[in-house]
């Protein structure tokens, strides 16, 4: 069977990252292991100069009919003085909520040659691995009315509405349990129900949810105290479940105990086979185009999307073992570099993984 792939690079090292990527799977392919094939399209800031929207009619015909899309990022400062609708990240938001894309996976998971790039001591990351679950279509990113108004004094306000309905909270946390029963049962939900409502009502259907698995060991905490655990304590967390802009937030801070957010995968997926697969990081603008940025975090958004959309777990295995062997072999992009260990660039490092997968 052939897969259909959309692949969207989109802005800034989006290109450089996912053509590293796609050399995996073209090991694959060439070894007879797996059939692909591959369709790119534009997303972002590119669609906007290539055909006048961030998320053009033509990709969006390709997205309803492939089988999974790889994504790279993003945005560029070049595009922030675009009409909201017209900005590349209008774009990402769109193709989310166009193939209904709510539960978004982020493991971050501490590769042992990597402890000593962690933030926090190799002591306290040996062993990190937990999956933040975030809800992906939903609350402020997406929650009407929005806008920037000016009031009767002149004044203009910014607003935006941060909302949940009872049924996408219990969709999410019905991943974040089952994401739980299939990992160490042990699930901390994240809120803010102290002061919002939306939060408060986040917080009781997860209970509600929760009483359907018995066996997870079910936890609320508020987002500040979660930010500051997860830097103070990573490993008391094993599945955390939130909403889209504390996940957002959370994912980020937990890419640096792994080394850098050049490591941290994602997918997006909806209740069908077909997901989306990007790094967590955007188009970093400030290294763009100079050969130096980390393609690991795309590179196992492709095992991701092995796994969990062409169901080839074993496939996935081999690429998160050849990240590994490369790792262990002592060779780094700048972000993650330590002393004592070999500064390579972007292709080197997808070349490198290439050959690990070969070898
Ligand atoms: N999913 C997406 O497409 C996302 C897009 N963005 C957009 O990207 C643009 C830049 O946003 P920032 O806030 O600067 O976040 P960013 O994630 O692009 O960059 C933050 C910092 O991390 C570094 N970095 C990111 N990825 C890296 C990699 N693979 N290797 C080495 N270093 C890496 C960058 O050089 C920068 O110093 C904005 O337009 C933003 O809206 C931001 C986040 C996600
Ligand atoms: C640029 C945003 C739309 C997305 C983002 O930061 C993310 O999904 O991590
Ligand atoms: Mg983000």
């Amino acid at each position: 069977m052939t897969h259909k792939i959309l692949v969207l690079p989109g802005d800034g090292i989006g290109p450089e990252i996912v053509a590293e990527a796609v050399k995996v799977l073209n090991v694959f392919t060439a070894e007879g292991n797996l059939s692909v094939a591959l369709e790119y399209a534009n997303i972002g800031g590119i669609a906007y100069d290539k055909e006048g929207q961030p998320y053009p009619d033509s990709t969006r015909a390709l997205a309803q009919k492939a089988d999974a899309i790889l994504l790279g990022a993003v945005g560029g400062p070049q595009y922030d003085t675009l009409d909201r609708p017209l900005r590349p990240e209008r774009g990402l938001l769109a193709i989310r909520a166009d193939l209904g894309l709510f539960a978004n996976l982020r493991p971050a998971i501490l590769y042992e040659e990597l402890a000593s790039a962690s933030t926090l001591k190799p002591e306290v990351v040996a062993g990190l691995d937990i999956m933040i679950v975030r809800e992906l279509t939903g609350g402020i990113y997406f929650g009407q009315p929005r806008g920037i108004r000016v009031l009767e004094n002149g004044e203009r306000q910014g607003f935006n509405s941060a909302t949940y309905t009872e049924s996408e909270i219990e969709r999410i946390a019905r991943v974040g349990f089952e994401t739980a029963m299939k990992r160490n049962k042990r699930l901390c939900s994240v809120d803010k129900a102290n002061v919002l409502e939306v939060c408060e009502l986040w917080r009781e259907i997860v209970e509600k949810v929760g009483k359907e698995y018995p066996e997870v060991e079910l936890s609320h905490m508020y987002v500040d105290n979660a930010a500051m655990q997860l830097v103070r304590a990573p490993k008391q967390f094993d599945v955390i479940v939130t909403s889209n802009l504390f996940g957002d937030v959370l994912s980020d801070a937990a890419a640096m105990l792994t080394g850098s957010i050049g490591m941290l995968p994602s997918a997006s997926l909806n209740s069908s086979a077909c997901g989306l697969y990007e790094p967590i990081h955007g188009s970093a603008p400030d290294i763009a185009g100079q050969g130096i940025a980390n393609p690991l975090a795309t590179i196992l958004s492709v095992a991701m999307l092995l796994r969990y959309s062409l169901n080839r777990p074993e496939l996935a295995e081999r690429v998160e073992a050849a990240v590994e062997k490369v790792l262990a072999s002592g060779v780094r992009t700048g972000d993650i570099y330590t002393e004592g260990c070999r500064k390579i660039g972007t292709v080197a490092m997808g070349d490198a993984v290439v050959a690990a997968l070969q070898g």
